[in-house]
């Protein structure tokens, strides 16, 4: 008896199991796989069209190609050759992803989308916006959902650093593929500009740099999406607003009154644009100390008051979804590029900021989440 033949529907089964790591999709699907050659010694040659031939995933690609086809049964010696896609074949996988509209559309705002968008807001700077962005979508994610963060921070930026990733995204046709870290597909105007220059963005190109990213990012089919806002109450979040009506508010904030205070206005350009307020989370609460007593660094009650007056405010309850307390870790698993809830996961900051993942993911969508077609063209 000779060597088991190969069967190339064998090989193609196993290639359909492999996914293009940034669509996340098989590449049978994507028209990836070029040519499949069996040869008599049982090696086998295969042909992969690459989307761009400066795809930062090639190395990956090839390495799953390789292994799929190796775990064959009777497969010999695998050589994975890479091509690059012509015009015609990235205008029809682009076409095959996301259909045939000419103008791109944000998924989100479609009726029907059964993605949740937070803009995580908060009055100032520096509140700790951005690390409670990472790390929320990093625990929504490790619970299972698919979760996409937008960096809209002009001013801050750090989403990046935080989850770790200095990858750029990659471009095929008008869609840009969002690099992902701690499985969380990521974008940044950061990674639109040239090294930490300081973007001066008026109001008119923020707009059009957000529907971009919303429209010409390819997300998938997220569950989630938590943009993170500029502080304050600027032009971006009237942005949002008309953007994905159906985006929801989660304001930061510090305990310190002050700092309540400008968060609750942030917070109030909600009652303007209608939309409605998921809820607050208070940062930087308290620091435990060695004996297990509790500082207020920065006062207390700021959280609980923000809660209160914007409930009054929209006349709905807007809950305090947690209070994280001061760590030096939260910088620390900041700046290491792994968000504190994967790093140190039984800590006092992550459990707190799992508790409120776990709200975030749970809460059902009613009526006022939905879009109840406001203009809010008269903000502008
Ligand atoms: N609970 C915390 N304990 C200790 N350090 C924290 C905590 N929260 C945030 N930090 C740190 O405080 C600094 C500011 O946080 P972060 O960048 O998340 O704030 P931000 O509100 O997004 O700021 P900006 O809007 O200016 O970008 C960071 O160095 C971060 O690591």
């Amino acid at each position: 008896m000779g060597v088991m033949a190969v069967s190339e529907s064998d090989v193609r089964s196993a290639l359909a199991r492999v996914q293009d790591p940034e669509i996340r999709k098989p590449i049978t699907d994507l028209g990836m796989v070029k040519s499949i050659e069996i040869r008599d010694d049982s090696s086998v040659d295969i042909e992969v069209y690459l989307t761009t031939s400066g795809c930062p995933m090639r190395t990956e690609i090839s390495d799953r190609v390789t292994k799929a086809v190796a775990d064959v049964a009777g497969v010999g010696p695998v050589r994975v050759t890479l091509d690059v896609m012509s015009d015609e074949q990235r205008t029809e996988l682009r076409k095959s992803l996301r259909g045939d509209s000419a103008e791109p559309v944000i998924p989100f705002a479609q009726p029907g989308s059964l993605t949740r968008v937070y803009a995580v807001a908060s009055g100032k700077g520096g509140v700790g916006k951005s690390s409670v962005t990472v790390n929320l979508a990093a625990a929504l994610a490790a619970r299972g959902l698919s979760v996409g963060v937008l960096d809209a921070d002009i001013y801050g930026h750090s989403i990046p650093r935080m989850l770790g990733t200095s990858a750029k995204p990659t471009q095929v046709e008008r869609m840009i593929m969002p690099p992902i870290a701690h499985d969380v597909k990521m974008i940044s105007i950061a990674q639109f500009t040239e090294g930490n220059t300081p973007v001066v963005w008026r109001g008119p190109m923020l707009h059009r740099a957000l529907q971009q990213f919303l429209a010409d990012v390819f997300w998938g089919d997220l569950d989630v999406l938590l943009l993170d806002l500029p502080p304050g109450t600027g032009d971006v979040a009237i942005s949002v607003a008309q953007l994905i009506p159906s985006a929801e508010i989660l304001v930061v904030t510090t305990p310190q009154q002050a700092a309540a205070e400008v968060a609750e206005r942030a917070g109030s350009i909600a009652l303007q644009t209608r939309q409605r307020i998921a809820g607050v989370v208070e940062n930087m609460s308290w620091l435990e100390l060695p004996d297990g007593t509790r500082m207020d660094v920065f006062g207390t009650g700021g959280g609980q008051a923000v809660a209160e007056r914007l409930s009054r405010a929209v006349g709905a309850p807007v809950p305090l979804l947690g209070q994280i307390p001061l760590d030096p870790a939260i910088r620390e698993s900041g700046d290491a590029g792994t968000p504190i809830v994967l790093s140190a996961p039984e800590s006092a900051p992550a459990t707190a900021l799992s508790e409120i993942a776990d709200k975030l993911a749970v809460r059902k969508r009613g009526l006022a989440g939905m879009s109840l077609g406001i203009d809010t063209t008269r903000h502008l």
